[in-house]
């Protein structure tokens, strides 16, 4: 099969980015959504049910949407078993709502998250702060979409007060209720690249997922089973095929994202620049800017170079930033005390096993 009219290369199959070495008896496949015992998979062959092998499930590794996969399939049935997990480009993750002590993988390899937010109530520079943050530390780069710009008095001032603090991301303003509008949107996405949407409940995320898909929904749906029989899939799917190329995810876990989680500290300063220039002058190279003395950080919030707000929205984040950290390290250290006590269990029976030797 060329490479053009490949199913997965349309879905962003590139062998050289996801494969370290040929494959031999396995097939690529990317996972279109988990739902339920079957996944939902997408291989050259169309649509399969996927299950995880034994192997993959006592490994403990898990599979998300967007994910590449190796898959085994099986000749004759619309089955395939999941043998692989391949390494992902990007990874959202959130807090784990049962147990806040761990986090949780919602979707992979998104290369850009559009953020949608309202010019009506909805709207909040703050809050575009954090999604800037989580968009740095999940890997995916992001673009800013104001939508209803038809129900705002004064838009172009919100446009600029969010300039101000996007630094080099896009910012678009739109109306989802006009579909030329919409499509402004289309010159973010290229062929072959995954986006995601997020932003709060009412923004207008289905509305503009809708008049992007069109009819591309149903045309998606009809990939065809690979048992023969030709019939539409109607279950559950999160990717779809964008006309013009690209996959959009439409994955309810990433609307509304809490945490996500393995950042570096860096990334805090790269979204507040201002603050991050005026604390190199501070007199302790440690100096949290809460207070200590010589913090020149105070001294900028003082003769107003750095805003008030800007700076609660850092200590903020830089909170959060600290507690992922230490959950993480938390985590780290609880795997690496597993393995110390395992290779400590298998040195002792290798010592048994010589002593009866
Ligand atoms: N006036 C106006 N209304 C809009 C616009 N975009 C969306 N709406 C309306 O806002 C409401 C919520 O839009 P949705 O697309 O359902 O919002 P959502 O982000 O998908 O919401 P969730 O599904 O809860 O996450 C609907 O009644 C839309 O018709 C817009 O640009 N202008
Ligand atoms: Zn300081």
């Amino acid at each position: 099969m060329s490479q053009s009219n490949s199913i997965l290369t349309s879905y962003g199959w590139d062998p050289n980015l996801y494969l370290s070495e040929p494959l031999t008896n396995l097939t690529p496949g990317r996972v279109v959504s988990v739902y339920g015992e079957y996944s939902k998979i997408l291989t050259e062959s169309g649509e399969l049910r996927g299950v995880a092998s034994g192997t993959l499930l006592s490994s403990g590794e898990t599979f998300v949407t967007g994910d590449w996969i190796l898959v085994r399939e099986i000749e004759g049935d619309d089955l395939c078993i999941i043998e692989t997990v391949l390494p992902r480009k990007t990874l959202l993750k959130r807090a784990n709502p049962s147990n806040r002590k761990q986090s949780q993988a919602i979707a992979s390899n998104v290369d850009l998250l559009l953020v949608i937010m309202g010019l009506d109530n909805d709207f909040s520079p703050r809050r575009i702060e954090r999604y800037l943050f989580l968009a740095k530390i999940s890997g995916a780069d992001i673009a800013i979409i104001l939508n209803k710009k038809d129900l705002c008095k004064d838009p172009e001032s919100k446009l600029s007060e969010i300039r101000q603090i996007s630094g080099d991301v896009s910012v678009e303003m739109i109306s989802a209720l006009d579909l030329t509008q919409t499509k402004t949107i289309l010159q973010f996405i290229a062929p072959g690249e995954t986006i995601a949407f997020l932003g709060s409940s009412g923004v207008g995320k289905s509305t503009i997922i809708n008049s992007l898909l069109g009819s591309q929904i149903q045309k998606t749906n009809e990939v065809k089973q690979s048992d023969g029989t030709g019939k539409h899939t109607t279950t559950h799917r999160e990717l779809f095929l964008l006309e013009k190329g690209g996959i959009l995810m439409d994955n309810p876990g990433i609307r509304e994202v809490g945490l996500f989680s393995g950042s570096e500290e860096g990334e805090i300063d790269e979204i507040f620049p201002e603050i991050a220039e005026v604390a190199l002058s501070c007199r302790f190279r440690d100096c949290s800017h809460m207070g200590e003395p010589g913090c020149e950080v105070a001294s900028a919030i003082q003769n107003g170079k750095i805003k008030e707000e800007r700076y609660s929205s850092y200590l903020k984040l830089s909170r959060e930033l600290r507690a992922i950290k230490a959950l993480t390290d938390s985590q780290e250290a609880k795997k690496k005390k597993q393995k110390d006590k395992e290779m400590a269990k298998a040195l002792q029976k290798r010592l048994k096993e010589k002593g009866r030797m």
